[in-house]
C-alpha cells in the first residue's frame, strides 16, 4: 500500500549510506547545518561519489515530503511561498548576514541587531524566525539569532560600517550570490506577480516583445529590462545586476567555465569572443587559467564601462597587457570581430524569444569561418565554435527527445531511478524558475535540447556536442556548435 513510500525511503536509506561511507573515505565529514561555510572546510560535497548521492537523497526526499503532506497544507505552503523571498529581501537588504558573521554560534539578540540595522525588533524577530523554520539562520534561543550555513552565504564579507558608508558598492568585489539573492528577490519577484496579467492583457498583441514584460508592468517603464536597469534611480539595481551575474558563475564550481569544452586545445593566442559577456565573470575565468587566450568581452556602453573599471581595479595587467580586452557592441549588429576561434555565449539566448535571439545567431554565423577538422584524430583545426550555455530544461516525464536526439555527442539520458523524476528534475528545479525568470525580465526563456537545435539550426549553425551539466547545478551545460 505504501509501496511508493517504502522505494523513496529505501534510496533515502542507499543514499546516506553512500555518502557517509564516501565521506569516512575521504575523511571529510559532511556539513553540519549550523556551521557557516567556510572557503577552507574540505569539500565532501564536491566529490563525485557524494555529490550523485546528494541527487537521488534530494530527489527522494522531495517527492516524499510532497507525497506524505497532506495536499492542503502542501498547496497553502506553496502558495505562501512568497514570504520566503520577502523575508530573505528584508535580512538581506538590512544586512543580518554582516551584522551576524561575527556573533558565533551564541547569535545575537534581535534589539542588539536592530540598534544596528534599524529594522524594528519585534517585526525583525518575526521575519528571521520564519527564515529559521525554513533552516535560514537559526534561533538560538528565544530572540537570539545565529548565521548558519544557508544564511551566511548571504554574506558579502565587508563590515557593516563599510557597507553603509559606501551602499552602491555593496556588491562590488564579493561573489555575487548575495547580489543575485537580492536581485532575485526584488525585481524579479515584483515582475513575477504580474504573470497572469501580462499572460491575459488583450492589449499585449507582441509575447515575443522584449519591450512589454512583467516586469516593466510591475515598474510602469516604457521599454526593455535593459534600458529600465539603465535608468538613473536604478543605478544600485544596475550595479547589482552586473554582480548578480558573478554570483551565478561563483555559485558554481570555480572552474564550471571549464567544464565541458577542452580550452587546451586551442592554440595560443586564440581568440574568444565573450558576446554579452557582462562584466566578465567568464572571461576573467579563462584568462586566468589559460595566459594564452585573448579575450574580447563584448556588451551595453554602460556594462562595458563597469567592467573595465572593476578590471582595472583587481587585475589591470590584464587590460594592460591587452589579453582581456572591454568592446562596446550591440550583438543585433553586424560583428566587429571576424572570424574569432570562439564565440562565447553565455546566458544571452535565454535572454530572447526566438525570433531575437535567432537574429543574434545570425550575426555570429554571418562572421564565423567554416570550421575544419583533422581527419586523423576528429579534432577541429581551424574555424569558428560556438559555445552556448545556458540551461537545458528536461521534460518532467519521459520524453524521446533525448532519444531522437542520439545523434548529438555527449547527450545523455536521465539516470534518475525510479520514481525519482526523469533527470532529477526536482533535486534542483533553478532551471524551471530561471526558465519563468526569462519570461517576467524578457520575454525570454530557457530550451529543451530540441528547441536549442531548431533555434541553432534556422541561424546556421549545428550542434556538433554537448557537455552535460550536473545535476545540481554545479556547472551548467554546454552545447558546442559549428557552422553549417
Ligand atoms: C544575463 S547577462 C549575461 C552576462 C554574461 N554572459 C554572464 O554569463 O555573466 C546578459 C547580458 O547581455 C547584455 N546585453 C543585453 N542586450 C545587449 C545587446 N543588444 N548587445 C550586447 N549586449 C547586450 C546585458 O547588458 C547583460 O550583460
Amino acid at each position: 500500500m505504501a509501496e511508493n513510500l517504502k522505494a523513496l525511503a529505501a534510496l533515502i536509506n542507499d543514499a546516506v549510506a553512500n555518502i557517509d561511507s564516501r565521506c569516512v573515505e575521504l575523511e571529510s565529514p559532511f556539513p553540519s547545518l549550523h556551521t557557516p561555510i567556510s572557503p577552507d572546510a574540505p569539500p565532501a560535497r564536491a566529490d563525485q561519489v557524494v555529490s550523485d548521492n546528494v541527487s537521488i537523497l534530494l530527489s527522494a526526499a522531495t517527492q516524499l515530503i510532497a507525497s506524505v503532506k497532506s495536499p492542503h497544507t502542501y498547496i497553502f505552503n506553496a502558495a505562501c511561498a512568497y514570504y520566503l523571498p520577502s523575508s530573505i529581501r528584508v535580512a538581506t537588504d538590512s544586512h543580518v548576514p554582516e551584522i551576524l558573521a561575527n556573533a558565533g554560534p551564541e547569535g545575537m539578540h534581535v534589539n542588539e541587531i536592530s540598534a544596528k540595522n534599524g529594522i524594528q525588533p519585534s517585526k525583525l524577530s518575526r521575519i528571521l524566525r520564519y527564515l529559521s523554520v525554513h533552516h535560514i539562520f537559526r534561533e538560538v534561543r528565544p530572540d537570539v539569532f545565529a548565521l548558519n550555513r544557508t544564511a551566511s552565504v548571504l554574506n558579502t564579507g565587508k563590515s557593516l560600517e563599510e557597507i553603509l558608508e559606501n551602499p552602491l558598492e555593496k556588491h562590488d568585489n564579493t561573489s555575487g550570490v548575495a547580489a543575485l539573492v537580492a536581485h532575485c528577490t526584488d525585481e524579479d519577484m515584483k515582475g513575477a506577480t504580474y504573470m497572469l496579467e501580462q499572460l491575459t492583457d488583450p492589449n499585449v498583441e507582441d509575447h515575443d516583445d522584449p519591450t512589454n514584460v512583467a516586469l516593466s508592468r510591475a515598474f510602469g517603464h516604457k521599454g526593455d529590462a535593459w534600458s529600465w536597469y539603465e535608468l538613473p534611480e536604478n543605478e544600485m539595481r544596475f550595479k547589482r545586476f552586473g554582480a548578480a551575474m558573478k554570483g551565478i558563475t561563483s555559485m558554481q564550481k570555480p572552474e564550471a567555465i571549464l567544464h565541458g569544452y577542452d580550452w587546451t586545445s586551442l592554440p595560443p593566442n586564440s581568440v574568444v569572443v565573450d558576446v554579452g559577456g557582462g562584466i566578465g565573470a567568464s572571461s576573467l575565468q579563462l584568462a586566468k587559467s589559460f595566459p594564452e587566450l585573448k579575450l574580447v568581452v563584448q556588451d551595453r556602453p554602460p556594462v562595458v564601462k563597469e567592467g573595465r573599471e572593476l578590471v582595472r581595479a583587481s587585475t589591470p595587467q590584464l587590460l594592460e597587457s591587452g589579453r582581456v580586452v572591454f568592446q562596446e557592441h550591440d550583438f543585433f549588429k553586424t560583428q566587429p570581430v571576424q572570424h574569432p576561434r570562439i564565440f562565447l555565449l553565455k546566458q544571452i539566448s535565454h535572454d530572447w524569444s526566438d525570433s531575437y535571439a535567432v537574429r543574434i545567431l545570425r550575426e555570429l554565423r554571418n562572421a564565423a569561418e567554416p570550421v575544419v577538422v583533422s581527419p586523423s584524430n576528429g579534432l577541429v583545426k581551424s574555424g569558428t565554435e560556438l559555445l552556448l550555455i545556458d540551461c537545458i530544461i528536461p521534460y518532467v516525464c519521459d520524453s524521446d527527445e533525448y532519444e531522437s536526439s542520439a545523434n548529438i555527442p555527449g547527450l545523455t539520458k536521465s539516470t534518475a531511478p525510479a520514481p525519482l523524476l526523469p533527470h532529477f528534475a526536482d533535486t534542483d528545479p533553478s532551471p524551471f524558475y530561471t526558465d519563468l525568470s526569462m519570461f517576467v525580465e524578457f520575454n525570454g526563456q530557457e530550451r529543451t535540447i530540441g528547441q536549442l537545435q531548431a533555434l541553432l539550426n534556422q541561424a546556421g549553425w549545428r550542434i556538433a556536442r554537448v557537455y552535460p551539466a550536473d545535476g545540481q547545478s554545479s556547472y551548467y551545460p554546454q552545447v558546442l556548435a559549428h557552422p553549417i
